[in-house]
């Protein structure tokens, strides 16, 4: 048995009387891609963003590879490799594709001793990021600028910056929001690659996304973990069907 990579003890929420998210214990493991499902309003986006730090938790704690960053900031935390997709670096509009992918590698990696950063030239990093396009699908594009993707194709390009930082935990809020069938499916393509290499949290509301790709799935109702398991256990759950996949339907 795997011990968890991200583990959360508790976590809680609250917005005046509003408990956002009620104790919340979660258990991802090693190259897991773990989904958290749940309707309009239950503390989905809420639990990812203190999980990134840009929420402080009221309560309960946040341990990444056994270390407990509940106090630890956004740039911190994204630095131990427990990062969400547009928080690398911002996009530069005017620069293309390939120079901020290529920006977000040498961002993530400037924190380093300098006698290993002095190793990683110039070349390097286009290696990299050359890598990490042809990877995401961006490769055709490298040469356009930012400014003029279209909105699938630059959230395309956030996730492309964020697997240039070398991620170990990525944290993915509803991923194909907006993208065209085409592009969910590339996206869908992607993730399928990706499983394993990283642990992945995905909030995502396509439900035929999520079973094609969780190896667990939470189910958050109001704030609370109401169950938690494999994509089988999940649709055979009387209550998750009744009270969440029924209302899909
Ligand atoms: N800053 C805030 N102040 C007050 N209430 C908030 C705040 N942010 C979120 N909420 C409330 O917390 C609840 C959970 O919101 P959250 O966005 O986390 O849900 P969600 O599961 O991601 O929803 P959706 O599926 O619609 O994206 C909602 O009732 C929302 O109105």
């Amino acid at each position: 048995m795997n011990q968890a990579l991200l583990e959360t003890r508790g976590l809680t929420k609250r917005y005046g009387g509003l408990l956002v998210t009620d104790q919340v214990d979660l258990d991802i493991r090693p190259g897991e891609l773990h989904a958290i499902i749940g309707p309009n309003g239950a503390g989905k986006t809420t639990l990812v963003n203190q999980l990134s730090g840009e929420l402080r938790a009221d309560a309960g704690t946040i341990h990444f590879d056994g270390r407990n960053v509940s106090a630890l900031g956004v740039s911190h935390r994204a630095r131990s490799g427990l990062l969400r997709s547009y928080q690398i670096t911002a996009v530069f509009e005017e620069f293309t594709v390939r120079e901020n992918v290529m920006l977000a590698a040498h961002g993530a990696r400037r924190h380093g001793f300098s006698f290993f950063r002095s190793l990683l030239g110039q070349r390097d990093l286009a290696t990299i990021s050359d890598a990490v396009m042809m990877e995401v699908g961006l490769a055709p594009i490298g040469n356009t600028p930012a400014g003029e993707l279209a909105y699938g194709q630059r959230r395309q390009l956030e996730l492309a910056m964020a697997l240039a930082a070398e991620p170990r935990f990525l944290l993915l809020d509803e991923p194909m929001a907006g993208m065209s069938g085409q592009e969910s499916a590339a996206v869908v393509a992607l993730l399928q690659r990706l499983k394993g290499r990283y642990g992945i949290l995905l909030v995502e509301h396509d439900m035929e996304a999520v079973f094609a790709l969780a190896d667990r799935i939470t189910v958050l109702v109001y704030g609370k973990v109401m169950f938690c398991g494999t994509p089988d256990e999940i649709r055979n759950h009387p209550e998750v069907k009744a009270i969440y996949l029924g209302e899909e339907e």
